[in-house]
């Protein structure tokens, strides 16, 4: 019961994949209920699904996956995979954060639009808040994308590579956001290249070719040797 309370996603050998393709082999692993947990591998490795599988995106193929959340993951996908065409602008697109309490056709409440408000005001973008989301430097726009996710207000808030190839400003913006719902209770999950921001994390899985090589607190998962064995790296910048 304890172990129950304080892990809010348990990973119990899950396979997971596209198609024929597996891409997660019997990974067992355990997410801890609130703070911050960096999902740390090379491309390829199997982030990004394990976020989805998550997610409740992928079905795994083996094993199991065991949420104890109360609300709907958020989401926040890499913002590559959102087209510059898409003619919305920033306050639009944080607003479609609250559909998920309200629906994309119902009129969204007082409440809601200070919601929209505050998450626009943490990761530094109410200035920019009519401005179109296609216009924007990766970095805005990757806050407007953090943006969303937080005005969620969900339990569990999912990221691929929020902070990953940003100038320093942003990352440091969107990691004190991330630390602080972390702290406030949400369980924050992020796959990252970003190996500052996985040393700041609570916790740590470290996987290599769609298997798990380490979880536990990135400094004793990160060590120069882990990374040196599966990156190559000589030692962590
Ligand atoms: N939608 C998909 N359909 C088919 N294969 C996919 C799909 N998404 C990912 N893959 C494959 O799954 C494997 C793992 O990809 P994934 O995106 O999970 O890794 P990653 O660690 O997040 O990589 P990166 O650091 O490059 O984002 C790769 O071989 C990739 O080609």
């Amino acid at each position: 019961m304890e172990q129950r309370d304080e892990t809010a996603i348990t990973l119990h050998g899950l396979f997971a994949g596209y198609g024929r393709g597996t891409v997660l082999h019997g990974i067992t692993a355990r997410v801890p209920r609130s703070g911050v947990t960096a999902v740390v591998g090379p491309n390829g490795s199997g982030k990004s699904t394990l976020l989805s599988v998550a997610a409740g995106v992928v079905a795994p193929t083996g094993g199991s996956v065991r949420r104890s959340h109360a609300r709907r993951p958020a989401v926040v996908v890499q913002r590559s995979a959102v087209s510059d065409a898409l003619p919305i602008t920033v306050e639009e697109t944080v607003a479609m954060g609250r559909w998920a309490h309200r629906g994309p056709w119902r009129r969204l409440t007082k409440r809601d639009h200070r919601i929209v408000m505050e998450c626009m005001a943490h990761l530094g973008v109410l200035d920019l808040a009519p401005r179109r989301l296609g216009e924007l430097s990766g970095g805005q726009r990757q806050r407007a994308l953090v943006a969303q996710g937080l005005a969620q207000e969900s339990d569990l808030l999912l990221l691929d590579e929020p902070t990953t190839g940003l100038d320093a400003e942003a990352r440091e913006r969107i990691s004190a956001v991330l630390d602080r719902a972390g702290a406030d209770g949400t369980t924050v999950v992020q796959a990252t290249h970003d190996l500052e921001a996985a040393m700041r994390a609570d916790h740590c899985l470290l996987l290599a070719e769609g298997r798990l090589a380490a979880q536990g607190a990135p400094a004793s998962v990160l060590t120069p040797a882990a990374l040196a064995g599966i990156w190559g790296l000589p030692r962590l910048r």
